[in-house]
């Protein structure tokens, strides 16, 4: 993010967002600091607000990123490989809109070729797309798998997203060591059991 003003992609609700400038966003973040009880113009503390919104940047990067623009390449000379394509153990982090903490785990993604193969590093990327916004893990999930099918047209995928939420371990319930698992079928994937049953062992998931 820049110190320029653009407008964001509309939200969900439809409500135009602009976005605010780099000096807005530093006050943001000096009031945030007032407000947990500290004194933003104590020296270690001076240079935060600059570093809170670089980092916002690099945090939430995916607003300004394009999933068909990931997908947009295919490779068609695969010597006829039609079967089953899986990323397992994609590590990501993400913050959960309810808190602006952090949940991170691992997302596998599985597709049934139908016209050509994406490079495998770019279902990577996908997920970083999604992964670097304020998300729920089940809206993920439906976003990395909606991109999938829109992209690539396959015969099927399969998504399953394994994260734990701080906002669950650092605070609130405390629960610790708790996973939360969501997981999205299409196509052959949702028509046969089979298939569901080959891409839980395969991803470790019985
Ligand atoms: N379904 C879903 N819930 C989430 C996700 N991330 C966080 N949450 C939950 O969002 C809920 C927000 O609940 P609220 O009662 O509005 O907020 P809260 O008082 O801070 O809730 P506690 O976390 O229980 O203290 C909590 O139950 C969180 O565990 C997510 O990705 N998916
Ligand atoms: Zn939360």
């Amino acid at each position: 993010m820049d110190a320029q003003v653009k407008p964001l992609k509309p939200v969900p609700s439809d409500i135009p967002v602009t976005r605010p400038s780099r000096e807005e966003a530093e006050a943001a973040v000096r009031t945030l600091i007032a407000w947990a009880g500290d004194n933003p113009n104590r020296e270690g503390l001076l240079e935060t607000p600059a570093r809170v919104a670089k980092a916002y940047g690099e945090l939430f990067a995916g607003y300004d990123q394009d999933a068909g623009e990931v997908l947009s390449k295919t490779f068609k000379e695969v010597g006829g490989y039609d079967d089953l394509v899986l990323v397992k153990g994609i590590p990501f982090y993400a913050h959960c809109e309810h808190h602006m903490v952090p949940f991170y785990g691992q997302a596998h993604i599985a597709y049934l070729p139908h016209d050509g193969v994406v490079g495998l590093s770019k279902l990577a990327r996908l997920v970083e797309v999604f992964a670097r916004r304020l998300q729920t893990q089940e809206t993920m999930t439906a976003q990395i798998i909606d991109a999938i099918n829109e992209n690539l047209g396959p015969r099927g995928a399969a998504v399953l997203l394994e994260a734990e939420h701080m906002c669950m371990t650092m605070r609130g319930v405390k629960a610790h060591d708790v996973k939360t698992v969501t997981h999205r079928f299409t196509g052959v994937f949702a028509e046969d059991r089979q298939e569901q049953d080959r891409f839980f062992a395969m991803v470790g998931h019985r």
